[in-house]
């Protein structure tokens, strides 16, 4: 008699989150991010995860994570710091050391999990923005394979580039605030209850430079919704559904104008001094060193390392909150034309092509979600555009260039912002220093001599080019 056939375990989206550190038990798939099966996006939160990231690695990596509190805690100073002293040098020097003495730790079982992945990430990459930019400005910039190795495995396996990233020093760089949470209850994330987890300098300025993107995130979930909604009134497209859309659309308009308040917030605790001379320019990537050198990853092309490879120019821009999945989601959904057209794939530098380069820099499920919305067959402008011929639904049209209007909106203050924190400081510091020629100059300076941002762009007139391409993304009817 043949046995009876085991009942199906339950769904595995019904199954509870396995732990963070022990991974799922064998041939259970890893739910430990909220629906990596669905983009990895929280209804409440957002792109941020709804649960704090891991704080720290199990004990098989503590290596790294006692490196990193080594840096933090001595407080590193950058190679190029003008008030630099022979006992800082030496610090650094020694810390250094350490760093390249560390063993190559292996990276298999951390595939087990992707928060635990994240968590590797997030180390490595701060590990090795300590590790450059303490060098001297003339020193050439090797990355030590205890440190590279891993690092180029744990961001292949993420579909990562070995760099700083957005979603390391923001999505998945939070805690609660210790006095924010009780005993046994673990809230939503909210602008009251949230602190970041790791930073340079650890000055209150470099603090406040996280957060706000992470409150812009938080408050972005509400954006995501109501695309959700009007991708579904879209489908209907009747009269009612129209009116609903537009609806939406206004309240989307409100999203996006609390979007640019909380980012104006950036002035009540970041210093525009502390931003571009002390935390600025922990960020720089291989695009921004001095003299053009070029960073080597030790071990790539060794015997036994043949699965490694080098990073290409394109994956070594620092972190952007140009790498915000919610701004370009925004973007796609609205028809704004530079990253309605990003297919990730481009290439180039400037322009629309930086921002699509930048998708390759988010969490995979998030450029994923991307790419769903970008091959959405309803896309939004083309319908308000046909529902809104020979004065149609002028409710609708104006509800979608109010959207359209406020995005405008929050790219001008953006760029106000840049202003403070970029073009004022290095008008401050004057152009006379050329030990920070990459630094320090003002941006129409710039705009001459191809001063980048730290993604990599000629920052204002990129930026100016996408205000301008979301501002002629208004629909005009005769
Ligand atoms: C002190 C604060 C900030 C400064 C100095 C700043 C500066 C810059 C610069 C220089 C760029 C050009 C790209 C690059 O090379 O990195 C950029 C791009 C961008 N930034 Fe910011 N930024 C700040 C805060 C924020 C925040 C909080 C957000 C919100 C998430 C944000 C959203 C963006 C976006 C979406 C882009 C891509 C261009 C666009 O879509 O318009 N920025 N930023």
């Amino acid at each position: 008699m043949s046995s009876p056939t085991p009942s199906p375990p339950p769904h595995f989206l019904a199954l509870p989150r396995p732990d963070a550190l022990a991974g799922p038990p064998q041939g259970v798939p890893d739910t430990t991010t909220v629906a990596a099966h669905d983009f990895d996006i929280d209804a409440r939160t957002g792109f941020m995860p709804p649960q704090p990231p891991l704080s720290r690695l199990p004990e098989q990596w503590e290596a790294w994570e006692r490196i990193l509190d080594e840096a933090i805690e001595r407080h590193l100073k950058l190679g190029t710091a003008q008030d630099l002293t022979p006992v800082d040098e030496a610090t650094s020097d020694a810390w250094r050391r350490r760093v390249r003495e560390l063993p190559i730790l292996s990276t298999t079982d951390l595939k087990t999990s992707e928060v635990t992945l994240r968590r590797a990430h997030l180390a490595l990459a701060w590990i090795m923005h300590f590790y450059i930019n303490t060098l001297s400005p003339t020193s050439p910039l090797v990355i030590p394979r205890s440190i590279s190795i891993p690092f180029l495995e744990v961001s292949d396996y993420l579909a990562l580039p070995p760099i700083l990233t957005y979603s390391d020093d923001v999505l998945y760089n939070w805690k609660y605030r210790e006095d924010a949470v009780s005993e046994g209850q673990v809230p939503l994330p909210t602008a009251n209850n949230i602190a970041i987890q790791t930073s340079f300098t650890s000055t209150p300025s470099e603090n406040h430079f996280y957060l706000v993107p992470a409150y812009m995130e938080l408050r972005g979930a509400t954006a995501l919704s109501l695309m959700s909604r009007i991708m579904d009134e879209a489908f209907v497209r009747d009269g009612i559904a129209l009116r609903r859309i537009s609806y939406y659309l206004v309240h989307l308009a409100r999203v996006i104008d609390d979007l640019r308040t909380i980012l104006m917030t950036m002035r009540d605790g970041c210093d525009p001094e502390v931003f571009y001379h002390e935390v600025r320019p922990w960020f720089k990537g291989q695009d921004s060193m001095h003299g053009g050198r070029k960073w080597v990853f030790e071990g790539v092309g060794e015997e036994g390392y043949e699965h490694l490879k080098h990073p290409t120019e394109d994956e070594l821009h620092g972190p952007s909150a140009g790498q915000s999945a919610l701004i370009h989601a925004i973007d796609i959904f609205l028809g704004v034309g530079s990253a309605a057209s990003s297919s990730a794939s481009s290439s180039g530098k400037t322009g629309m092509n930086f921002l699509a380069q930048m998708q390759n820099y988010m969490p995979r499920h998030h450029r994923a979600f991307l790419r769903h919305l970008s091959f959405n067959p309803r896309q939004l402008r083309a319908l308000v555009d046909a529902e809104t011929t020979e004065n149609r639904n002028p409710e609708l049209l104006s509800a979608y260039n109010t959207a359209v209007t406020a995005l405008r909106t929050f790219r001008d203050w953006h760029l106000g912002i840049v202003a403070m924190y970029i073009v004022s400081p290095s008008r401050r510091a004057g152009i006379g220093n050329r030990l920070a020629a990459t630094e320090h100059l003002s941006v129409e300076e710039a705009e001459s001599s191809g001063e980048k941002g730290t993604g990599g762009t000629n920052a204002m007139t990129f930026l100016k080019g996408v205000r301008d391409k979301t501002a002629s993304t208004v629909l005009k009817k005769n």
